[in-house]
């Protein structure tokens, strides 16, 4: 979708027919967007969950409205909300009289994560993406065979730089080893529960690994990028080609061992499997070392012999330095955004400017054009700039 005409309802003025042919009254907080012959109503409550703000569809042809499936954590409901059009199949939603860290929302009705998951789920989606400040950098994604040391790695690059880096807590069916805590190294959960979650649109990617089903859900990521830190995503191949063709923008690795023999003596010396279960990974991994060198998914290859130099490839393929800050995002000062307020859009610039009662009138300017990321997950970058008082 090209850039969509940037029409703008702050209340609705008129009442609306639901689906059931009842003319509803909209409540004056509610706001819309129309985007070609749709109109997206932003307000009340969600249907499947009345903790987060509701999206409504009305279609001008049909004269029908429909209840979306919407992906990603959305917004809490708040006193009132502005929405604008953006390009690329996106609405800026600003939340009024909300915390500075909770009042940037973006509504990707038509993004290409959107399309793909109306495909995938054969249903209307629409997804939410919160706006983050500052710049936490591309998510990561770590694949290789059982036993290469990807875990050993996260893990030394997470005590190195707490700050910087977070980690995506996977769901997954098969039973926790000794040493695994729930929610800390898997969410561990029962195949039923994760098959459902899964039509619901929660995972980013899912994949059946050595019998078992693993999925990154759209919460986990979320969770991270709201930290400011930036992702680290432990998944097979078949999840990272997954995330490759979706529009997490993120950076590829994958880890080799130096032979099959020292793999399953690392393997064995863990001593977390059962024979069968070792067995069954050392198969796998051929494919796996096979598909990772030649799919063309990972721009990044390295050998997991020596642990030392091979966390220092990683570090330098992760373009950190032994003088590189330690935190992961700039601290950006909060601004928090009138309750009473227009929006207007400029280029990638848009206008909130104060409205209502009183002499000082706050302006603020909120940059889109360095803004990276979106569903599923967090929109990054964000950058919000007191103007002027008059
Ligand atoms: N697709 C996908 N793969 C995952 C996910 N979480 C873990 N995996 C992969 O599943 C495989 C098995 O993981 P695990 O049972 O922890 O065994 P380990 O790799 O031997 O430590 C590994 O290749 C992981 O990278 C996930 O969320 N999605
Ligand atoms: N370079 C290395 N040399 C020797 N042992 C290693 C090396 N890297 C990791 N290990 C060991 O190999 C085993 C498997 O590593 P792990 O990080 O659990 O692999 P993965 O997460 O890829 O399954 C662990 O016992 C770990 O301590």
């Amino acid at each position: 979708m090209g850039e969509a005409p940037a029409f703008f309802v702050d209340h609705l003025g008129n009442g609306h027919t639901n689906g059931f042919g009842v003319k509803s009254e909209p409540k004056k907080r509610d706001t819309s967007v129309q985007i070609g012959d749709r109109s997206y109503v932003i307000g009340g409550i969600h249907e499947g969950n009345p903790l987060f703000l509701g999206v409504q569809i009305h279609d001008k042809i049909t004269n029908k409205w429909s209840s979306p499936t919407v992906l990603g954590t959305g917004p809490k409901p708040c006193k009132g909300y502005s929405a604008i059009v953006l390009k690329n199949g996106r609405v800026l939603v600003i939340k009024k009289d909300s915390a500075s860290d909770d009042s940037i929302w973006f509504l990707e009705v038509d993004s290409p994560f959107v399309r793909e998951q109306r495909k995938l789920l054969g249903k209307e989606v629409v997804a939410w993406s919160k706006g983050v400040r500052g710049n936490a950098e591309k998510p990561i994604v770590i694949s290789g065979p059982s036993g290469v040391g990807k875990g050993t790695l996260i893990a030394m690059l997470m005590k190195e730089f707490p700050s910087m880096f977070g980690f995506s807590v996977s769901h997954t069916t098969r039973a926790p080893r000794c040493m695994e805590k729930n929610s800390v190294h898997y969410h561990f959960t029962d195949k039923t529960v994760m098959e459902k979650e899964i039509k619901d649109g929660k995972f980013l990617e899912f994949a059946s690994v050595h019998g078992n089903l693993y999925g990154t859900s759209i919460e986990s990521v979320e969770v991270v990028t709201d930290s400011g830190k930036r992702c680290i995503l432990d998944i097979d191949v078949q999840g990272a080609r997954s995330v490759k063709a979706s529009s997490l923008d993120a950076i590829f690795i994958f880890i080799c061992p130096p032979s099959m023999k020292e793999l399953e003596d690392r393997l064995r010396a863990r001593g977390t499997e059962t024979e069968e279960q070792i067995q069954k990974r050392l198969r796998n991994a051929e494919a796996e070392i096979k598909a990772g060198k030649s799919s063309g998914i990972f721009g990044h290859i390295l050998y997991n012999d020596n642990l030392e130099e091979c966390y220092k490839n990683l570090k330098n393929v992760l373009g950190i330095d032994d003088d590189a800050p330690v935190n992961g995002v700039e601290a950006v000062e909060g601004i928090n955004l009138p309750k009473e307020h227009t929006v207007t859009k400029m280029e990638d610039e848009i206008l909130i400017q104060e409205t209502g009662e009183g002499t000082k009138k706050k302006t603020i300017v909120l940059d889109l054009s360095s803004i990276n990321g979106g569903a599923p997950g967090r929109t990054r970058g964000i950058d919000l700039d007191m103007v002027k008082s008059s």
